[in-house]
C-alpha cells in the first residue's frame, strides 16, 4: 500500500484489501524483503483472510537500514531545531490530511474500530506537531565560573535510535517514538510488530515527502530475531521498546552489552478504584474506557476494577447493561465500537483466561465467548463478546495476570486504606484510576498509588502534552510531554577558560 495506492483506500471495505507493496523503508525508498523463503502471512483480524506477507529482515538488511539512518543523522543533527520543526509540521499536516485513509488501513491490519483508529491517527499527528513545537526550544545553560571563566551546556542528540513497536497502536507507537527522536536531531530505525507491518511505512513515506533527509526514519520488518539484531547493533545509541515484560527484559539485557540507553513501555494490571461518593454514571463510563478500547488490548487498561461495597449492585447492573450494548462487528463501520482481536492465538489466550477464571470461582456476568457476526465475510474473524467477571479475589489468575483482551475483573472493597494496599499489591505499575467526589481523597490516592499515571474521574485519555510511562515492572523512561526530550538527547558540558592555566606541576 504505497501513498499512491493509499488513494484507493477511500472506498475500501473489510475483506477487500490485499497489500502487495514492499514494506521496508530505508535510504529514502521502499525496499522488499530479501529472505522471501522466510515470509510469514499477516492476517486481517476481522476476516481471518491473509492481508499480506511479512518478510523478516536479516543482518545485512538491518545493517543497511542503520547505515542509511546514520548518514541522515549526520545532516539532520546539524540543523537548527526550528528547521527540523518546519519539516515535522509539514509531516503532521500531511497525516492530518490523509487521516481517514491511514485510519482505514490501520483498521484492516489491526482489527480495532474506525472510530478509535481515527483518534489514534489524530493523536499521532498531534504528537509530531507537539515535538515540532519543542524542537526550537532545545537549549543549554550558561554558567559563570571564577575569573571570568564560564561553562555552557549543549543539548545534543544521541544518534541512531531504534523503536520497537507492539501491534495494538501500530501507527501511533511509531509516531510517539519518532516524534521526540527526530525533534532532538536523532534518526530512527523502527521495527513494527510482525502482526501489524503495514502502516509504519506510510509514516516513513510521509516524513520523506515532508522533507527529512533520506534514511532519517527507516522501517525494518521482522520479529524477535530482527529485533535482536537491532538491539545488538553497535551503531545504535538507544532502544525504545513497547511490548511485554519478558521481551522488555531481553531488550534491556541486549542493550546493556554496549551500554545503549533504553526506554521500556511494558505491560500492566492497573487498578481502577470507584468510591461510593463518585458520580456513578461517569464511573461506569470510565470503567468501560479503562477496559474495552482496542478490544481490551491496551497496556494501561484498568482491568482490576475495585468498587466500594455499598455501590457494588448499582455499579454492576449499569456496567453490565452498557457492556452488553457494545456493538461488536465490522470494524470499518461507523456504528461499531468493538472490532476483532489481533490474532487467533490471542483470542484463544483471552478466552482461556475466562475459563480459568470460572474454574477459580469467578462469575461471568456477561460476554467472554467467541462472537460470530452475522455478516458472512466476518465468519473467520477473531471476535469475542466483552466480558465482566464478578466474584473475583485478589489471588485469581484473571486478577493477577495481564489478559490483553476485553475482560474486566470486579473486586469489592470496604476502606480506602485497604484498597490502596490491594491496588499496589502487583509487580506492575503503569496506570491507576480513582472515581470520587472528595478532592482530598482523590489526591491522597494519587500520592499513594504506585503507578506512572493516576487518572482522577476519567480513564485512558492520553494527551500528547503529558508524560506516559511506568513504575515497577511496567518499565521506565517516558513517552510524550516535555520530559521525553531528556530521553532522546544528552547534555554536553563545555568549560571555557578566559585566563591562564594555573601552574600546578
Ligand atoms: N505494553 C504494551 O503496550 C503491550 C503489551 N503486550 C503484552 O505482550 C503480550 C504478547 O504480545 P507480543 O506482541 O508478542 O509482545 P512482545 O513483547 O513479544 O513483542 C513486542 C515487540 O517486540 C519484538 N520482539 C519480540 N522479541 C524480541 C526480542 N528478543 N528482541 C527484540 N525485539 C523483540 C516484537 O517483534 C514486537 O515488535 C500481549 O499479550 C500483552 O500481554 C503486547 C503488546 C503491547
Ligand atoms: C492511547 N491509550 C492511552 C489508550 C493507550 C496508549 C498506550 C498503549 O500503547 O497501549
Amino acid at each position: 500500500m504505497s501513498l499512491a495506492t493509499l488513494d484507493t483506500m477511500g472506498g475500501a471495505s473489510t475483506g477487500s484489501v490485499t497489500v502487495t507493496e514492499q514494506l521496508n523503508f530505508w535510504a529514502g525508498k521502499r525496499v522488499g524483503g530479501r529472505n522471501r523463503e522466510r515470509a510469514e502471512p499477516v492476517f486481517e483480524p476481522a476476516t481471518g483472510r491473509v492481508l499480506c506477507q511479512m518478510v523478516p529482515c536479516g543482518a545485512e538488511e538491518v545493517d543497511e537500514a542503520i547505515m542509511s539512518a546514520h548518514s541522515a543523522y549526520v545532516q539532520w543533527s546539524k540543523k537548527a531545531g526550528t528547521e527540523r520543526a518546519r519539516v515535522m509540521l509539514e509531516a503532521a499536516r500531511i497525516i492530518r490530511e490523509r487521516r481517514e485513509k491511514i485510519a482505514k488501513l490501520e483498521v484492516i491490519n489491526n482489527g480495532k474500530s474506525i472510530t478509535e483508529a481515527l483518534v489514534d491517527i489524530d493523536v499521532s499527528w498531534q504528537c509530531i506537531e507537539y515535538y515540532a513545537g519543542l524542537a526550537g526550544t532545545l537549549a543549554g545553560q550558561h554558567v559563570q565560573l571564577p575569573g571570568g571563566a564560564f561553562a555552557y551546556t549543549r543539548r545534543e542528540p544521541l544518534g541512531v535510535c531504534v523503536g520497537i513497536g507492539a501491534w495494538n497502536y501500530p501507527f501511533q507507537i511509531a509516531a510517539w517514538k519518532s516524534a521526540p527522536a527526530l525533534a532532538c536531531g536523532n534518526a530512527m530505525v523502527f521495527k513494527p510488530s510482525p502482526f501489524t507491518p503495514v502502516t509504519a511505512v506510510i509514516l516513513a513515506e510521509i516524513y520523506k515527502e515532508a522533507g527529512v533527509p533520506d534514511g532519517l526514519f527507516c522501517v525494518v520488518q521482522g520479529g524477535a530475531e530482527t529485533g535482536s539484531l537491532l538491539c545488538n547493533h553497535p551503531k545504535v545509541a538507544k532502544v525504545s521498546f513497547t511490548g511485554s515484560v519478558p521481551t522488555g527484559k531481553k531488550v534491556m539485557e541486549m542493550s546493556a552489552k554496549s551500554v545503549k540507553q533504553v526506554t521500556l513501555e511494558l505491560g500492566g494490571k492497573s487498578p481502577l478504584i470507584i468510591f461510593k461518593d463518585c458520580e456513578l454514571g461517569n464511573a461506569v463510563k470510565g470503567a468501560l474506557m479503562a477496559n474495552f478500547l482496542t478490544q481490551g488490548q491496551v497496556c494501561c487498561n484498568g482491568t482490576r476494577v475495585f468498587v466500594q461495597k455499598d455501590i457494588l449492585p448499582q455499579f454492576l447492573e449499569e456496567v453490565v447493561k452498557r457492556t452488553k450494548a457494545i456493538a461488536v462487528g465490522d470494524p470499518l463501520l461507523d456504528g461499531t465500537r468493538m472490532g476483532a482481536l489481533i490474532t487467533k492465538p490471542q483470542l484463544e489466550k483471552v478466552l482461556g483466561f475466562v475459563s480459568q477464571a470460572k474454574k477459580e470461582g469467578a462469575r461471568v456476568l456477561c460476554g467472554g465467548e467467541p462472537f460470530v457476526p452475522t455478516d458472512p465475510k466476518l465468519k473467520g474473524g477473531y471476535f469475542m463478546s466483552p466480558c465482566i467477571l464478578d466474584n473475583c479475589r485478589d489471588d485469581m489468575t484473571c486478577v493477577k495476570e495481564e489478559i490483553f483482551g476485553p475482560v474486566m475483573s470486579v473486586l469489592p472493597f470496604d476502606t480506602e486504606e485497604e484498597v490502596i494496599r490491594r491496588a499496589n499489591n502487583t509487580t506492575f505499575g503503569l496506570a491507576s484510576g480513582v472515581f470520587t467526589r472528595d478532592i482530598s481523597r482523590a489526591h491522597r490516592m494519587a500520592e499513594n498509588l504506585e503507578a506512572g499515571t493516576c487518572f482522577i474521574n476519567n480513564y485512558n485519555i492520553s494527551p500528547v502534552e503529558v508524560p506516559f510511562g511506568g513504575y515497577k515492572m511496567s518499565g521506565f523512561g517516558r513517552e510524550n510531554g516535555q520530559v521525553t526530550i531528556e530521553y532522546y538527547s544528552q547534555l554536553k558540558t563545555v568549560v571555557v577558560e578566559m585566563g591562564d592555566v594555573e601552574d600546578y606541576f
